[in-house]
């Protein structure tokens, strides 16, 4: 466990009502980024609407950003009560990759809380106490401009999910950014930030959104504008290991880049499937693009 220091919180160290106490007039935004999640999406999205939006309107509005979901994610999500847009409609004039950051860049546009809470919609092991627990050092600590959860995360052989969090990002944060080595997930999908910090940041259009956040965070506010939660356990829909090769290809680049690297749009990356009688060879183009901060579109 880390070490209990200033900036490492429970999320009951706090309860409702001084959370709401101190929301006062700030709006709170919660933005869950969605492709092809409509086995769990609804449930999540009926759990939050119904304990955080009720009376105890912690949270002002529920959006799910859909990354073109090949499934019923969109139509789920709304009949559960959330406000959805798709990625690509969102200022289309100014383009659409695919991928979770752009789908979190873009929320900025149709969003309006002064901070920003982001879930996945894969989870299955998860608690809306998420969402008060991420708040609490927002809402209470104004030194505070980033808030990432962290977790015990069921894997295959016990707790030790988070396949790319010890074989990419930990060694990179070891080897560049020791800075951030105390934050326990740094990958986490659940976590907040105030919206004049999010505007500011390079947004990597794939899954470097969260640890290039915490990179540029620490370089732009200082490390000490940082803080994590304890939200207990947290599991979810695990992807495939060839799959999770996209995301460190993805997250080794936006590194790469805020290294004094090449600024790509994408890269090749070459990955085999061996069978018993063959190798089989594949190529996939790895996008790599980044959006510049929100506040520099006009
Ligand atoms: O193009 C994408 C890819 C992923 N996601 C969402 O981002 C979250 C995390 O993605 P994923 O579950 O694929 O990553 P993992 O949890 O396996 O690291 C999930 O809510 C996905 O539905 C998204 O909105 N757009
Ligand atoms: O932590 C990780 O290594 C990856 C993959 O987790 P698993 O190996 O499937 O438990 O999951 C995280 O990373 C993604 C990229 O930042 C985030 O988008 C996910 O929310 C987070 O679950």
């Amino acid at each position: 466990m880390p070490r209990r220091d200033s900036r490492t919180f429970r999320w009951n160290d706090w309860s409702l009502d001084e959370l709401l106490a101190a929301k006062g007039e700030a709006r709170v935004s919660l933005v869950v980024p969605a492709k092809d999640e409509a086995s769990t999406v609804g449930a999540m999205i009926e759990s939050l609407r119904s304990v955080l939006m009720g009376a105890a309107a912690l949270v002002d509005e529920l959006v799910v950003i859909d990354s073109d979901s090949t499934d019923a994610t969109a139509r789920v999500a709304a009949d559960a009560g959330a406000v959805v847009h798709a990625a690509s409609a969102i200022r289309p004039e100014l383009g659409s990759y695919p991928g979770k950051g752009e789908a979190m860049w873009k929320s900025q546009f149709v969003t309006t809380g002064d901070l920003i809470v982001f879930m996945d919609a894969d989870l299955v092991e998860w608690d809306t106490h998420f969402v008060p627990g991420l708040l609490g050092p927002l809402l209470t600590r104004p030194g505070i401009e980033l808030v990432k959860g962290f977790y015990r995360r069921p894997g295959q052989h016990g707790l030790d999910g988070g396949r790319v969090t010890e074989l990419v990002a930990r060694p990179l944060i070891a080897l560049d950014f020791p800075e951030l080595a105390d934050l326990v997930q740094p990958l986490a999908g659940e976590w907040a930030i105030r919206r004049t910090l999010f505007e500011s940041l390079s947004v990597p259009t794939g899954y470097a959104v969260e640890l290039a956040s915490l990179i540029d965070t620490a370089r732009l506010r200082g490390i000490q504008t940082i803080a994590q939660v304890d939200l207990g356990r947290r599991s979810h829909r695990h992807q495939e290991l060839l799959d999770l090769g996209v995301m460190a290809t993805q997250i080794l680049s936006a590194v790469a880049r805020r290294s004094g690297g090449r600024d790509l749009e994408s890269v090749t990356l070459q990955q085999f499937r061996p069978s018993e009688d063959a190798i089989a060879s594949s190529k996939r183009t790895v996008l790599v693009a980044e959006r510049p901060p929100a506040k520099e579109i006009a």
